[in-house]
């Protein structure tokens, strides 16, 4: 576990980039190297709720999987990328979107404010997501899983931080043209209450507000792989293999 864990930081730390400021050994050895060379004020402020608990002298209490975001537009192809990732190179895929869904189906107790939600095209709210993918981490015991459409703004990736009290390793990023987007949600065929036209106007408008934020932030941790997601499933899952491949050996 540890070696692997010791791998997987390394890993990620030589293939995604130099200016990673956390991972998994920092937080081992409580150590965030860029607090001493910047000081404290400006540092604060760029804290992840990790590193924050870190500070504290708080450790996660035991290692924990290699963590991959999937994010993009709607449409922009995460569930079908995550598919074949996931038959692959054998990673856990877990859809936020599917969770939700199910949960809006059921007779839980949130069921309908679920239901509105994702009617509007808005994100429900962090907590409700983070517990489901919480609770679905915590019953694998695969070592590698991808999170596919989620974290959909930076409230939700706080509170992912905050109550997983991990952050991903690598987030994949599917760039896509709007018009593109919506050509593939409106055929996709699946019988979901926001594959419509007016809905997803307003996912649109969603994702530029809320989630690219969030992309620009990982970007900014050096931890966002971008992928041009214009091309056939083959082909963009050729650039996605290419990722995954170059370092298999470490993740598998
Ligand atoms: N590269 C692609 N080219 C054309 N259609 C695609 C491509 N990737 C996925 N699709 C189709 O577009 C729709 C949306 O893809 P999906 O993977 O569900 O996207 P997302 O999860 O990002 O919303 C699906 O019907 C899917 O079959
Ligand atoms: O973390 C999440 C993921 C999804 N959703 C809601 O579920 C919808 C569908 O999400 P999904 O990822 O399935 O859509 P996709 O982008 O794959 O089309 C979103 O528009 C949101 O309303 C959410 O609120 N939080
Ligand atoms: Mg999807």
């Amino acid at each position: 576990m540890w070696r692997r864990a010791i791998m997987l930081g390394s890993w990620v730390r030589s293939s995604f980039s130099s200016k990673i400021l956390t991972s998994s050994s920092n937080l081992q050895h409580n150590h965030l190297p860029h607090q001493k060379q910047y000081g404290m004020k400006f540092v604060d402020l760029f804290m992840t709720e990790t590193e924050k608990l870190a500070k504290e002298g708080k450790q996660p209490d035991k290692i924990r999987p290699f963590i991959t975001f999937v994010l993009g537009g709607p449409g922009s192809g995460k569930g079908t990328q995550c598919t074949k990732i996931a038959e692959t190179f054998g990673f856990l895929h877990i859809s936020a979107g599917e969770l939700l869904r199910k949960e809006m189906s059921s007779n839980c107790e949130y069921g309908a404010i679920i239901r509105d939600i994702i009617k509007e095209g808005k994100i429900v709210p962090s907590e409700i997501t983070v517990n489901l993918i919480h609770k679905a981490i915590k019953s694998t015991s695969n070592q590698n899983i991808l999170i596919d459409g989620f974290p959909r703004s930076d409230e939700n990736r706080m509170a992912f931080e905050r109550i997983v009290g991990v952050e991903p390793d690598l987030v994949i990023f599917f760039d896509c043209p709007e018009d593109e987007m919506v050509k593939r949600v409106l055929s996709r065929n699946e019988g979901r209450i926001d594959d419509n036209t007016e809905t997803v106007k307003k996912r649109l408008k969603v994702f530029d507000k809320l989630n690219l934020p969030v992309i620009t932030y990982y970007s900014w941790k050096g931890k966002v792989q971008k992928i041009n997601a214009v091309g056939t499933a083959e082909e963009i899952f050729e650039k996605v293999r290419q990722l995954f491949a170059s370092e298999r050996c470490r993740i598998l």
